[in-house]
């Protein structure tokens, strides 16, 4: 059996990740491909765990799989190794990970027989990034990290394009072309809607001499040796709400558009007043998406908000005086 390909989703919270993962997913499916999918989430649940439902899913929560959780992604990819049914490997990143630790792991001698590595495709926020990318309304951090994503990135997707207008566009590119991007490709898109053969293209490539691995692209170099590596997210949380009644639409809706500017993405499940079963809850670009889930979906209603050192007890203290909790 051949090596397994493996593809890497990486990109800021809410830029369409998942969105990319589940159209990858499907056209896999499509061409009888089995992919085996590991997806990490920062919070303590996965709040969106039933859109992979049937498949072959492992999930890392609670931290970030290019830090706090390495050791759980190599038993991850160990868990892959061993079952012989997955032939393509699909990792999702959370939205604050740095995908060189990711790609380091993969290149690991235990790892470099198994797995290869095809593509790195970095998701980019079209509608924030300039607000990301400025000192006046983000922390260095923050910047620093989207700066990271996309320059570890094979192919660079500039999602939610349906947000922007010429201007905003002009500025977003040559902030990117600014960060040395000029040499990989760039796709404009609204709702990761990429051709598919773009998207699985091979776009990453090692070659190995003497045993000593050399990376395709020489600007990283100094990135592969010492391992001290900044985890620049460090600041970055995730705080979980539970065990509320169902809520009024509009008054949720009210609430997380009110939020301070450091919580960056909210996701969840709720029960909706005057409307039957649960729904899937999206809150990313300042925007608020309800979604109705299957009738035979059973979980517990939750919400999972994400930010820049968000303040946990204020946060509760506002759901509760809101909701009357
Ligand atoms: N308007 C608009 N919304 C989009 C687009 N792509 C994705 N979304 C919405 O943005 C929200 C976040 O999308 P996801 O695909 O979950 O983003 P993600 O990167 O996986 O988010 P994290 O889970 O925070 O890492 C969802 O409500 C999507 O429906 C787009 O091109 N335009």
């Amino acid at each position: 059996m051949g090596k397994i390909p493996v593809y890497i989703i990486s990109g800021f919270l809410g830029s369409g990740k998942t969105t990319v993962l589940l159209n990858m997913i499907k056209q896999f499916e499509v061409n009888n491909r089995r992919p085996g999918i590991i997806l990490n989430e920062l919070g303590e649940v996965n709040v969106e765990g039933h859109l992979f439902n049937k498949r072959e899913v492992k999930e890392l929560l609670n931290g970030c799989i290019c830090c706090t959780i390495q050791d759980d992604l190599k038993e991850t990819l160990n868990y892959f190794m061993g079952l012989n049914t997955v032939d393509v490997l699909l990792i999702e990143g959370t939205g604050v990970a740095n995908p060189l630790e990711i790609e380091e792991t993969l290149l690991s001698p235990e790892y470099l027989n198994v797995f290869e590595l095809y593509s790195i495709i970095s998701l980019v926020d079209a509608s924030h990034f300039l607000e990301y990318q400025s000192i006046f309304s983000s922390t260095s951090e923050i910047r620093q990290l989207l700066k990271e994503q996309i320059s570890t990135a094979s192919m660079v997707v500039l999602n939610k394009m349906d947000l922007v207008n010429t201007k905003t566009l002009g500025k977003i590119e040559q902030k990117i072309e600014d960060m040395g991007k000029q040499q990989v490709p760039i796709y404009q898109t609204s709702f990761g809607e990429i051709p598919i053969e773009e998207l699985l293209e091979k776009r990453y490539w090692v070659q190995t001499m003497d045993d000593e691995i050399v990376e395709n692209r020489k600007d990283r170099h100094d990135h592969s040796h010492g391992h001290d590596h900044n985890h620049h997210h460090s600041t970055i949380n995730a705080i979980k709400i539970s065990q509320f009644p169902e809520m009024v639409q509009k008054e949720l809706e009210q609430w997380l558009k009110r939020l301070p500017k450091n919580v960056l993405r909210g996701k969840g499940i709720i029960r909706l007043v005057g409307k039957k079963g649960l729904f899937q809850l999206q809150f990313a670009s300042g925007k608020v998406q309800f979604e109705k889930m299957g009738d035979d979906s059973s979980m517990e209603p939750t919400i999972i908000l994400i930010g820049d050192q968000l303040d946990i007890t204020e946060l509760h203290t506002s759901f509760r005086a809101t909701f009357n909790q």
